[in-house]
């Protein structure tokens, strides 16, 4: 018994307070004083109308969405939150709502974009316990807090290139409940997911959820998979500029915890017993505000960004993406002057589960892109030090791969990204889609490969730029444009003027222009220079 004691009280999940008397537990007048403070000073933020759940799926329909990121629905002072309504496709993607055989082979090879299950541990409870010694059978209240559940962090640290090994879901543990003798319970393990630097961090849908309302919708609007993403919407709470444009920016979470008033742990005397009793009643009036000003303090911090999280550098410290649940306070706190025996205490608060999208987007200074076949692999091979697959077939090219080209021993260098070709109709997700543009969204400068053997390159160009969004799209990057494959019939007339029509084209948006056989070694020089330029390294 004593050895079963001392273990308990060297337990590390239970926090010591107090030896063998109840010297730490709050005197009946603390408590009173307390609880007279809550009434007194939060009076007035008494429970609002209870909210109903973020991240539901509507089913109205907008074509005009397809544009706009969100539409505002409802703003204060109608309701506590900007409502907004934004296209389902932002909160999935397609790779996750298809079986296992529509999944191209690719994603076995390199995962840059995965669906998290995060969940912060619930408190724990508070405990019933009341002080005994040899001269006392029951003695003042003595039951601990709940430990505070764990929480869920995210850090983006270098040397990470893959997000391959990150595990479907993250849990943090719960925290242990109260005990005796005023021993509040150990706070919930925290988890942390480390991430590669780059990695966007998106909130989204759970995929089994859109899988079943999307697969109800598909039968009945018959279109593609992305039109049906695009023309249904999710329903999202969010907090933001609240002045004069209201303008949303963060997404509120909800946890699914009690009421203020509920949430009580009963010992002994039942719920209903209680219930009966005035003293209860006017105690919970006043414990109610403190629920109201947890459960808004809860709100505060449960806010994610509308945008996502961009992890672009590495981060010193981690950032919390999911705070646990607070613990329950113990029947300690609920000694008054009318109320000796507190058999009752409060229970944790809950964690919160959400699904996270982590995206992860290459750094690369350049992005080369191209129809498949047209050389960027050689392109890349020739000028850095990546070593990216090669061959004469399509789509040799199935992940990205991203080199380092350097100028000189004292130069800069800077980073390039070679991603799979892109075909007529990518953007309605034909070959490989527009599924690795991600890679190179964030570049300044796009380098784009088109290959002279081709019988008209000049609308290879203009299918490039038209799957690329356009040319509003494309111009807000720097532009170089490689006739890649000059080697091929170079002194044939015809060959040469589609370099030519290739050059006048460019001429009207002022991009560069440059033939170069990257088979050959030819022009790799000046091509380097120019792509130093567009990456805004060099004059
Ligand atoms: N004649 C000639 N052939 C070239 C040149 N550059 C590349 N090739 C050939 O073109 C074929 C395709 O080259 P890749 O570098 O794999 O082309 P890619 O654009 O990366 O192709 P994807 O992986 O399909 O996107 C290979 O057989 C290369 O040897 C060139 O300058 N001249």
């Amino acid at each position: 018994m004593f050895r079963l004691l001392c273990k308990k009280l060297n337990n590390p999940r239970l926090s010591r307070k107090a030896s063998s008397a109840p010297d730490n537990a709050p005197k009946a007048s603390d408590n009173e004083t307390w609880l007279r403070k809550l009434k007194q000073e939060h009076q007035e933020a008494l429970p609002r109308s209870s909210l109903i759940g973020s991240g539901k799926i509507v089913s109205s329909r907008s074509s005009d969405l397809l544009t706009v990121p969100y539409e505002v629905v409802s703003t204060p002072p109608k309701t506590p939150y900007i409502n907004v309504k934004s296209p389902l496709s932002n909160f999935i993607t397609l790779s996750h709502l298809q079986t296992k055989t529509q999944r191209t082979s690719h994603a076995k090879e390199f995962v840059d974009v995965r669906i998290l299950k995060c969940r912060s541990g619930s408190g724990g409870n508070g405990a019933v316990s009341f002080f005994r010694d040899a001269g006392r059978s029951i003695g003042p209240p003595d039951g601990g807090d709940g430990g505070d559940g764990g929480s869920v962090y995210i850090q983006a640290i270098e040397g990470l290139n893959s997000l391959a090994k990150l595990r479907t879901t993250y849990s943090a543990f719960d925290g242990e409940s109260g005990a005796a003798k005023q021993l509040d319970g150990a706070r919930g393990k925290d988890v942390l997911i480390s991430v590669p630097v780059g990695t966007v961090v998106k909130w989204c849908m759970n995929p089994a959820e859109v899988r079943n309302a999307v697969n109800s919708y598909k039968n009945t609007d018959n279109l593609p998979l992305r039109r049906v993403l695009e023309n249904h919407r999710v329903g999202l709470h969010c907090t933001g500029r609240f002045e004069m444009d209201q303008k949303p920016t963060h997404i509120q979470l909800f946890r699914d915890s009690y009421e203020a008033g509920k949430g009580w742990l009963f010992k002994g005397k039942d719920e209903a017993y209680h219930d009966d009793k005035d003293w209860f009643q006017e105690l919970n009036e006043k414990v109610k505000v403190y629920d109201v000003e947890t459960s808004q303090s809860e709100l505060k911090g449960d806010r994610f960004p509308l945008y996502g999280l961009d992890l672009d550098k590495p981060t010193p410290t981690p950032l919390c993406l999911l705070k646990g649940g607070k613990g329950g306070l113990g029947n300690m706190h609920f000694l008054t002057n009318i109320i000796r025996n507190p058999r009752f205490a409060k229970i944790g608060r809950s964690g919160l589960e959400q699904y996270f999208m982590f995206e992860l987007k290459s750094l690369a200074d350049l992005g080369l892109v191209g129809l498949p076949n047209a050389g960027k692999s050689t392109i890349l091979n020739r000028i850095s030090n990546a070593k990216p697959r090669i061959g004469h077939w399509e789509f040799t090219t199935t992940h990205p791969s991203v080199g380092t080209v350097t100028l000189g021993i004292d130069s800069h260098s800077f980073t390039v990204a070679d991603i799979p070709g892109i075909i007529k109709g990518a953007s309605r997700d034909k070959g490989m889609g527009l599924e690795f543009i991600r890679h190179i969204q964030r570049s300044k400068g796009w380098v784009i490969v088109v290959s002279l053997e081709r019988h008209n390159p000049l609308e290879d160009l203009n299918t490039l730029l038209f799957e690329l969004g356009g040319i509003e799209e494309v111009t807000k990057k720097n532009v170089l444009v490689v006739c890649n494959k000059a080697d091929v019939k170079s002194d044939d007339p015809a060959n040469i003027n589609k370099f030519y029509q290739i050059r006048d084209y460019c001429r009207a948006y002022q991009w560069d222009v440059l033939p170069v056989s990257a088979l050959k070694n030819q022009n790799i020089d000046l091509l380097v220079r120019k792509m130093a330029m567009c990456a805004g390294m060099a004059q």
